[in-house]
C-alpha cells in the first residue's frame, strides 16, 4: 500500500472495545460486547437477525453512542478522527441518496475526507475537491471489486449487488487499515463474492484488520482467523470459526451443549497476541 501511515507504527489492535453497552429507545441492545481486530486479522461477526450485530458496528463506527464501556481505535480512545480512517460499508445502504451519481463518483467521494453515518453520499459530492489522483485510485478500487466496467454508470440505475460492490470499493479506496463491513455479501452473486473473497485475501496480507457481519461465512471462510457470535446482545463465542457456526448463530440457540470451542465472554481472556 502506498499510504505511509499504513505500514508504520502499527498498534496491537487495530480495534478494541471493551464491555459496550448499547441502549436505543431505552431498551439495552448490548449488554456489555467486548472484541478485537489486529493487522492482518478478519473477523467474522455473526449471531442471528437482532441479535446486535449491526448496532455493534455502528457503535464502533460512532453511528450509535454508546451507555458504558470504552472503543479504542488504532491504539487510542475512539474519536472522530479514528473514525475517518477507517473504511465502512453499512448494511443496506443507498449507494447514490437520490443524487444522480456515477459509480467513479460515489468511489471516489470515498477519498474527500467526510464520511457519512448513514451511507448517503450523493449529496456531499458537490463542492469537495479530491486529491489530483482520485479518478485513478477510484478505478483502481472499482477494479478491485471487479466493476472497473459499472464506472460511468448512474449507480441509482444498478443491481443491488452491483450497488454493493461499488461501496465495498468506496470503503476501499482510501486503504483505510481498519475496514468494517456489514454483511458486504448481501444480495451479491457468487462471482462477485468470489472476488471479493480474493479482495479481502490480499487485503490481509497487507495487513488490514477487518471486521466483517455475515450470517454464513460462505465464499470469505477461507480468510476467517475468527468468529464473534452474538445472542441477544452478548458474545457467546469469541474464537475459531468452528464448522458448525451455523447452527451456533441461530437465534434461540441455547447453547447446552459442548462447543467445539469452550465460548468465552471477554475478548481479552481469548489470549490474541499483538503482531
Ligand atoms: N434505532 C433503533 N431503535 C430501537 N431499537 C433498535 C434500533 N435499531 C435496532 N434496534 C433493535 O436492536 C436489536 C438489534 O438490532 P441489530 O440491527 O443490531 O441486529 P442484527 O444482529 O444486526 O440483525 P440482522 O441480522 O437482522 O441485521 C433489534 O432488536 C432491533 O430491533
Amino acid at each position: 500500500m502506498s499510504d505511509p501511515s499504513f505500514t508504520t507504527d502499527v498498534p496491537p489492535s487495530l480495534v478494541e472495545a471493551r464491555d459496550v453497552r448499547v441502549s436505543l429507545q431505552g431498551t439495552e441492545i448490548l449488554h456489555g460486547v467486548s472484541m478485537t481486530a489486529s493487522p492482518g486479522e478478519v473477523v467474522a461477526l455473526m449471531g442471528g437477525n437482532g441479535s446486535g450485530k449491526s448496532t455493534f458496528v455502528r457503535s464502533i463506527v460512532g453511528a450509535v453512542p454508546t451507555t458504558s464501556g470504552a472503543i479504542d481505535l488504532f491504539g487510542t480512545p475512539a474519536s472522530p478522527q479514528a473514525r475517518a480512517r477507517l473504511g465502512y460499508v453499512p448494511q443496506r445502504i443507498t449507494a447514490a441518496g437520490g443524487v444522480s451519481a456515477t459509480a467513479l463518483e460515489v468511489v471516489t467521494s470515498g477519498l474527500l475526507g467526510s464520511r457519512e453515518r448513514d451511507g448517503r453520499v450523493g449529496s456531499r459530492l458537490r463542492g469537495l475537491v479530491p486529491p489530483r489522483d482520485a479518478k485513478a485510485r477510484a478505478r483502481a478500487a472499482l477494479a478491485s471489486m471487479g466493476v472497473e466496467d459499472l464506472a460511468k454508470r448512474d449507480v441509482s440505475r444498478l443491481s443491488g449487488g452491483q450497488q454493493q460492490r461499488v461501496l465495498i470499493a468506496r470503503a476501499l479506496v482510501r486503504k483505510p487499515r481498519l475496514l468494517i463491513l456489514d454483511e458486504p455479501m448481501a444480495g451479491v452473486d457468487l462471482e462477485s463474492q468470489v472476488a471479493f473473497s480474493h479482495t479481502l485475501g490480499h487485503l490481509k496480507e497487507d495487513g488490514v484488520g477487518i471486521v466483517v457481519v455475515l450470517h454464513e461465512l460462505g465464499a470469505l471462510g477461507r480468510h476467517i482467523d475468527r468468529a464473534v457470535v452474538l445472542e441477544h446482545g452478548c458474545v457467546t463465542y469469541d474464537g475459531v470459526p468452528p464448522k458448525d457456526l451455523g447452527v451456533h448463530a441461530l437465534p434461540g440457540h441455547d447453547h447446552d451443549h459442548p462447543h467445539a470451542d469452550p465460548p468465552v465472554r471477554d475478548g481479552s481472556s481469548l489470549g490474541l497476541e499483538a503482531p
